[in-house]
């Protein structure tokens, strides 16, 4: 057992530096830990290290920690090995199931299998691989922590401690918990996203021309890799199923209300997702505020969204969120500035009077 007790002081090996081995990796060099890097594809190792990220793990290097960051299919097998490979070291995992890799190291891992303990970062993007990866990835969102039974508590800490180095905000949950949560908030969504952007792909020619950003909004995550999320969705298969059983009988009851014009029982489901929407918690997993879009109108040239945030700044007023759509007949861009409602007006004034066309 490593001699550093709870203090996470490196270094730290990232197995699997794609889009989340390698974001952990730059968040972790970024606080001046020792980054060590491993990856079955030898590109993505040279790809992370020129990114700054870490250097490659040689076979005499000791981490205290080794983060597993490979698709779920592999987990249980690689954190298997990194914790046989090395007898002092932590181990973690990002993967986003957390039940199944943890069964295949109860039976085929060493008897220290309290060394071990899961964590899973809610954050990530529908694209892959170590270009795709940023050190920010993980600001202000949730990171489960899934000690089981026998985990070792200075694993536990240290998992925290790499979870809140990341900027992300630590929850604990049992591993059967996270699994169960994650069908609702993330596999279940995925794939509903599935279904909505597969009709996209059939659309008649032209009717796409009418996306705007409601469409991109619900499909954004369907662009993931179809390989990982299918590994996602078979490590978590028995919760993912009971949630879309719920819901068929959902569909069937939407597709009879809206077929017999039934505008009571349409209501019904219609407020149900409103409320869902309400429950999310908002940003840094406080509680969620009344939000306002205003929306500006920007020319397709360099500088103009500089000089847009610029002029937005001095409205005082901070902007939660961002988003830009691009008109398909003309070179400007709509931009949506997400901010408190109660700010929207002061917003769009101070726009208007520094010559923006600014609309809500
Ligand atoms: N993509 C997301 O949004 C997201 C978010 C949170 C958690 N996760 C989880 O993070 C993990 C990685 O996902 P990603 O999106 O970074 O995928 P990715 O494809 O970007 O990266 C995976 C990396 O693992 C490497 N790899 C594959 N098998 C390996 C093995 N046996 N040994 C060593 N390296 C191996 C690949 O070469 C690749 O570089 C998955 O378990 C996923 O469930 C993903
Ligand atoms: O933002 C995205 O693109 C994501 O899909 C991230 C997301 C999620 O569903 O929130 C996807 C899978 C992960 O396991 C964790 C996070």
């Amino acid at each position: 057992m490593t001699e550093t007790g709870g203090e996470l002081v490196g270094p730290v090996e990232i197995v699997g530096v794609g889009l989340l081995g390698t974001s952990v990796a730059l968040a972790c060099a970024r606080a001046g830990i020792e980054v060590l890097l491993s990856d079955s594809v030898a590109s993505h190792v040279r790809t992370a290290t020129g990114l700054g990220a870490g250097r490659r793990r040689a076979p005499e290097d000791a981490p205290q920690l080794v983060v597993v960051a490979v698709p779920p299919a592999h987990l249980g097998e690689v954190i298997t090995r990194a914790l046989a490979e090395n007898p002092a070291a932590f181990v973690t995992d990002v993967g986003s199931v957390k039940a199944s890799p943890l069964a295949y190291v109860r039976e085929h891992g060493p008897d220290d299998v309290g060394r071990y303990v899961g964590g899973h970062p809610m954050a990530g993007s529908e694209r892959s691989g170590p270009l795709a990866a940023t050190a920010t990835l993980f600001e202000g969102r949730p990171w489960a922590l899934t000690p089981h039974a026998d985990a070792d508590p200075t694993a536990a800490s240290l998992v925290g401690e790499l979870a809140s180095l990341c900027g992300a905000l630590p929850l604990v949950l049992t591993p059967e918990d996270h699994d169960q949560a994650v069908a609702r908030t993330s596999h279940v969504p995925h794939l509903m996203a599935a279904l909505v952007a597969g009709r996209l792909a059939v659309a008649p020619e032209g009717h796409l021309r009418l996306s705007g950003q409601g469409v991109r909004d619900v499909t954004r995550v369907a662009a993931g890799d179809p390989g990982l999320y299918g590994q996602i969705v078979a490590g978590n298969a028995r919760a993912v199923t009971d949630l879309l059983g719920q819901m068929r009988a959902q569909f069937d009851d939407m597709i009879e209300a809206v077929g017999n014009g039934d505008a009571a029982a349409l209501d019904v489901l219609l407020k149900e997702g409103q409320a869902g929407t309400r429950a999310i918690p908002g940003k840094h997993g406080g509680p969620q505020t009344a939000q306002a879009s205003v929306y500006v109108t920007v020319p397709d040239e360099p500088g103009n969204l500089a000089r847009l945030f610029a002029d937005a700044g001095e409205s005082g007023v901070n902007i939660e969120d961002v988003r830009i759509d691009h008109d398909p007949g003309r070179p400007v861009g709509l931009m949506e500035l997400i901010v408190a409602s109660d700010a929207a007006e002061q917003m769009k004034t101070v726009l208007e009077s520094r010559g923006w066309l600014a609309h809500r």
